[in-house]
């Protein structure tokens, strides 16, 4: 029902008559505008607007046909209901605590759940979601206008873009940071179709990506990863604070790489301590989202481009128990 004229029952007298007594603004909304029996329908676009935004057109178009003397009943529908995209960083002080494993298995564990989710890959100088996602040697298409890349569709059902999809490796190396910034606007504004939340996996540190992202797209909420070590939970601190500043709420921490099961005996080892995240998040009166065992499986996963989250194994299940937080945080703003 794009074309209001496909609707038999309108009449463009109606329309017209409806068209008028209406702002320019609010016309541009209108997808469909008709009177039967004095009962005016209207159908607006209004998925761009706020709650309250979206209350005030209502009640706008009610008072204006309402005036019109032909006009008994008016009934308005707004489309668009969905909510607005959700843009969750997730984030370490320290490089290598598994950050970007981390953000391809929360994606995949939400998009089990139902949720259309996509990732970013923030990291530009060392990017890891190709190869994560099986997306490697795909080149994104541009929308037909040529101003947006198409997000890539991985096969576990998560949307995902990156540099390395866009940039020969080793390319970016040499880019400073106002291009970092383009670089990573060029991935979020891109063509995400109808995904509903967008993991960004940050670079480690509190750098340049961190701060143009902070500036330019502001995330509605940001996870952060550390391992047991003193060393990263201090470096996870550093990161948290920055969020802290820029007014972004931390969701939670994860610790991750908590305890080796061996794969041969079976016996657990900690070779970076254990529970030291969650004391630290407590003291810092940060929510602890859950531990991610070192595993042999999740390394080797990773490397094929298999994320352990799209099964439902023992690998698989501290993933599933984050993304369960993850998204009760997206729908009540707690964990
Ligand atoms: N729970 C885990 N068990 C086993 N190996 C893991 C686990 N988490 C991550 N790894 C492995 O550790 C390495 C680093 O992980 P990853 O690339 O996700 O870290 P990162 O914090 O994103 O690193 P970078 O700082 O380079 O962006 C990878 O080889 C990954 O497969």
């Amino acid at each position: 029902m794009d074309n209001p004229s496909d609707t038999p029952s309108q009449s463009p007298a109606d329309e017209a008559l409806i068209r008028s007594a209406l702002t320019a603004e609010i016309n541009q909304r209108l997808r469909s505008a008709r009177i039967t029996d004095g009962r005016a329908v209207i159908i607006a676009e209004a998925g761009d607007l706020s709650e309250a935004a979206r209350a005030e057109l209502e009640a706008e178009i009610a008072a204006k046909l309402g005036a019109l003397p032909q006009v008994t009943e008016v009934r308005v529908a707004l489309t668009g209901e969905r909510r607005r995209r959700r843009l969750i960083a997730v984030g370490s002080g320290k490089g290598g605590v598994g950050k970007s494993t981390l953000t391809t298995n929360l994606a995949v564990a939400l998009a089990k759940t139902g949720r259309r989710v996509g990732v970013i890959d923030g990291d530009i100088y060392g990017p890891s979601q190709p190869k994560l996602l099986k997306t490697e040697n795909i080149k994104p298409a541009a929308t037909a206008d040529g101003a947006k890349l198409i997000a890539i569709d991985s096969p576990y059902g998560v949307k995902v873009l990156s540099m390395g999809h866009i940039v020969a490796p080793g390319k970016a190396l040499a880019w400073r940071g106002p291009m970092t910034g383009k670089a990573l606007t060029q991935l979020i504004d891109a063509d995400w179709g109808d995904t509903e939340v967008l993991l960004i996996d940050l670079p480690p540190g509190t750098g340049d990506v961190q701060l143009s992202m902070l500036s330019a797209h502001k995330p509605d909420g940001a996870v952060l990863v550390s391992t047991p070590q003193d060393l990263a939970l201090i470096d996870a601190a550093r990161a948290g604070q920055l969020f802290e500043q820029g007014d972004v709420p931390i969701i939670g921490l994860v610790e991750n790489m908590a305890g080796y099961a061996c794969p041969h005996c079976g016996e657990v080892s900690d070779p970076f301590g254990s529970g030291g995240v969650e004391r630290f998040a407590g003291a810092l009166d940060i929510p602890f989202m859950g531990r991610v065992p070192l595993t042999l499986a999740t390394r080797v996963a990773g490397d094929r481009g298999e994320p352990p989250a799209a099964q439902d194994d023992d690998t698989a299940a501290p993933f599933h128990g984050i993304a369960q937080k993850l998204a009760r945080w997206l729908d009540t703003g707690a964990i």
